[in-house]
């Protein structure tokens, strides 16, 4: 018997870049993110490069007839919903790739590479000042401070330089730019994006890392395929620098040198959804069994679950009106959702700010009883300072945080632990140290 095919048709893109042997940058980069957008990934390679987390050994320019044919073969079958542009390594390519965009109507999102984050020159000097063709070319222009200044001759040291680089190459023809903030000496990382209307800053956290290798390529394709998508510009940047920001913290540690960004976090994040919520509901039901009423709160207790690079509130699993005590034990309110915490939630992701591999959370009863078993924990108690997550002692996360009554609110304990098994041996240690 034959199955009937049921095929998916993705908006498609295309990216003309280099190649980065090394993987976290160019087009492996460009087609590892515009995959995770759902959007196909086409590709026109312009150079191979022999790259890896440490420096650019070596570059290779295909012939010019090669780019061209790739340009062709893909745009005459596919329909390109965007293009982004990466390495274009020399004037001549530069100058093909204008003539092409020239004929194509969809957005464009040109990212200006001249130089790898381990300092490499990737665009030979006497090509820089092709790029106004192309930059005139353009729906979105996305330089970081160094190629603004080789565009623009302004040094872009804050968020108005940024901007008077923003209105100049929107003056020379792009439809808007991206001043990218990534490298700039500011304490927040500020993005600024300039179109005929205004200026836009977006602005977020610096994560403290060197891995930003393919950081600038995997923005650039992020913002490319939510253009295919059909998102507007403002939006699609808005979604990519979200997109990065998981990218960056939960970035990929391989190679010797400095890591690369993840630009796949976002989608296994996703598919540890369903497991994640599983955990929570295996960790409640030891909890029903041991029945540890002993440990739950006047306010009723609740077991949280992270996924693993979890942002937000709803990116955590916990237990829809909290387990309670019952005549006979405990007994959960409702089922294992989503977003259905959001006190232990916050608590779980600010833990998670000091050590990212904290995934669970379970909020106790504290009392002087309490106080007296937590020597059963096997790793150090602190003090919540404003309701947030203590620090490290001596080089060790914390197992345990006691949060003290104020007005209005009882005293709890707060359990954590990167893994179900270790948050239900904590917990019952405690339970069991109890008079
Ligand atoms: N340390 C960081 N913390 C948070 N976000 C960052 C960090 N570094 C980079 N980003 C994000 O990634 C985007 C692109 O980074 P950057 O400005 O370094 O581009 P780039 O220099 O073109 O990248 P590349 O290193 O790939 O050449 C930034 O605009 C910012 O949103
Ligand atoms: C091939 C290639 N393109 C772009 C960059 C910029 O990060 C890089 N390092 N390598």
């Amino acid at each position: 018997m034959s199955r009937r095919v049921a095929p998916h048709a993705p908006p498609v893109a295309l990216s003309i870049a280099g190649s980065d042997s090394g993987g976290g940058a160019g087009i492996q980069a460009d087609i590892k993110t515009m995959e995770a957008h759902d959007v196909f990934a086409t590709s026109a390679i312009t150079a191979v490069t022999a790259q890896n987390t440490q420096g650019v050994a070596g570059s290779h320019v295909l012939p010019i007839g090669e780019i061209d044919a790739q340009i062709e073969a893909v745009t005459s079958d596919f329909d390109v919903g965007a293009i982004k542009t990466g390495m274009l390594a020399t004037s001549e390519v530069v100058g093909l790739v204008a003539e092409k965009l020239a004929d194509y109507d969809g957005p464009t999102v040109i990212d200006p590479v001249m130089v790898a984050a381990t300092g490499d020159r990737l665009l030979e000097p006497e090509a820089e000042a092709a790029y106004e063709a192309l930059i005139g070319q353009a729906t979105l222009v996305t330089p970081n401070a160094d190629e603004a200044r080789v565009l623009t001759g302004i040094n872009p040291e804050d968020a108005a330089d940024a901007r008077d680089v923003g209105e100049q190459l929107v003056e020379t023809g792009a439809e808007a730019a991206l001043v990218k903030g990534g490298h700039l000496p500011t304490e927040d990382v500020k993005d600024v994006l300039v179109t005929g209307e205004g200026a836009t800053t977006f602005e977020h956290a610096r994560v403290d890392t060197e891995a930003t290798h393919g950081s600038g390529c995997t923005l650039a394709s992020a913002i490319a395929a939510r253009l295919a998508r059909g998102e507007a510009l403002e939006g699609a940047v808005e979604g990519a620098l979200d997109f990065m920001e998981r990218a960056v913290r939960y970035s990929l540690d391989v190679g010797q040198g400095p890591g690369a960004v993840h630009h796949l976090a976002e989608l296994r994040d996703r598919a540890e959804r369903e497991p994640t919520a599983e955990d929570v509901e295996e960790i409640v039901d030891r909890f029903v069994e041991e029945g540890v009423s002993a440990l739950v709160p006047e306010v009723g207790m609740n077991v949280v679950g992270a996924t693993p690079s979890a942002e937000s509130v709803s990116e955590t699993a916990a237990v829809e009106g909290r387990i309670t005590r019952t005549m006979t034990g405990i007994s959960p309110n409702g089922g294992v959702r989503f977003g259905a915490s959001s006190h232990v939630a916050r608590f779980l992701l600010s833990a998670r700010e000091l050590d990212s591999d904290l995934r669970y959370a379970v909020s106790c009863r504290f009392d002087d009883e309490v106080e007296g078993a937590l020597g059963a924990l096997d790793a150090p108690v602190v003090e919540a300072g404003d309701g947030g997550f203590g620090d490290e002692v001596d080089g060790e996360t914390p197992a345990a945080v006691i949060e003290r009554a104020e007005t209005g609110r009882e005293a709890t304990l707060r359990i954590v632990a990167p893994d179900p098994e270790t948050l239900i041996g904590r917990t019952l240690a405690v339970h069991d140290a109890l008079d």
